[in-house]
């Protein structure tokens, strides 16, 4: 099998990963990586392959092509090697639910040689107000903090985080993301899959978006938001009645801005976006056309694009 080479500080390179479930490449010639001291997000619609990516990754599951390194070695033939040098935090948990929150902890941390101080793990993910209660037991949103805590208590060098704030409540969540941010101070390659774009585009240094087992887009939160309209210039939004004509608002905003690069959308019914060289004079010129049309929106607003704007744009509105 050829060796990749991997980059200065790559701690995770997959190249060209492929997996087929009864004949469908459900992963389809996958290439990401993740580095040292950062926070790699990968983003997907429900099925795009993230989850089977990040399990040939963390050796639960392997390749039908392609290759995988972590840490310089393969996830399944040196998985013994990588076990004390990399955390998983499982979509599911994982955890056996029989076995009391705390000493479940506990228990972890005695495999490692150097573990974090569990009591200071504990207090700062809120552990201690359920440390006697039993796995079985937890809400979900504790258990998910508990399989984090075990994700990171031995001090990994590099950790997969499976959309590890989902069902957990805000001030949960800001723990969890203090928490990555620290590793990633520490250096700690950090894999972030997660659905929610506020917490990629808060956390993440790298963004991978992946679609029908592919990385159809790579970079950072600023390179993804600006790439495309090539501009960081605002978005302006504006709710009104359905079906107004979009063509002549983009008509109207070219004849009087003299100038093109224009997009106006309807993206659901009744709520618009206009995108292009947008500014004051810009605005001026949505309401004028607006008022010329007898319309009142009910919403004007300006802001910039957002990851999900970023995310709908390249994946598409259509459910998966
Ligand atoms: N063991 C399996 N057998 C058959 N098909 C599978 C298996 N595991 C995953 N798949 C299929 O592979 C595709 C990718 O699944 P995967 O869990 O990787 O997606 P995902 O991007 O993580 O989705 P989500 O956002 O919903 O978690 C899906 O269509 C899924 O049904």
């Amino acid at each position: 099998m050829p060796t990749i080479e991997a980059p200065p500080g790559a701690a995770v390179v997959v190249r060209g990963l492929r997996k087929t479930y009864g004949g469908r490449d459900v992963v389809d010639g996958l290439d990401l990586q993740a580095t040292e001291g950062a926070v790699t997000a990968v983003l997907g619609p429900n099925g795009a392959g993230k989850t089977t990516t990040v399990e040939c990754c963390e050796g639960l599951r392997s390749p039908d092509g392609g290759e995988v390194r972590v840490l310089g070695l393969d996830p399944v033939d040196d998985a013994h090697r990588l076990r004390a040098r990399v955390g998983v935090m499982l979509q599911d948990g994982g955890l056996p639910t029989g076995v009391r929150a705390l000493e479940m902890l506990r228990h972890v941390a005695t495999m490692y040689a150097a573990p974090r101080d569990v009591g200071e793990l504990a207090d700062r993910l809120g552990l201690t107000s359920f440390a006697r209660t039993t796995v079985r037991r937890l809400s979900g949103g504790q258990r998910q903090r508990l399989a984090l805590a075990t994700a990171v208590v031995g001090r990994p060098a590099v950790v997969f985080l499976d959309e590890p704030s989902a069902g957990m409540d805000p001030q949960s969540r800001h723990a969890v993301w203090d928490l990555v941010r620290e590793l990633r101070s520490e250096g700690v390659a950090v894999v972030l899959t997660t659905h929610l774009m506020d917490e990629a585009e808060d956390l993440a240094d790298v963004v991978h978006v992946v679609d029908h087992g592919r990385v159809i887009a790579s970079g950072t939160v600023p390179e993804l938001l600006t790439a495309g309209s090539g501009t960081a210039a605002p978005t302006i939004r504006l709710d009104a009645r359905p079906g107004l004509d979009t063509a002549t608002l983009r008509a109207h905003l070219e004849r009087t801005r003299h100038d093109g690069g224009w997009h106006v959308e309807e993206s659901a019914p009744g709520e618009y976006v206009v995108t292009g060289a947008t500014g004051p004079s810009a605005l001026a010129a949505v309401t004028d056309w607006l008022a010329g049309e007898g319309v009142l929106a009910r919403r004007v607003t300006t802001g910039r694009r957002t990851l999900e704007d970023v995310f709908l744009d390249l994946t598409g509105r259509h459910l998966r």
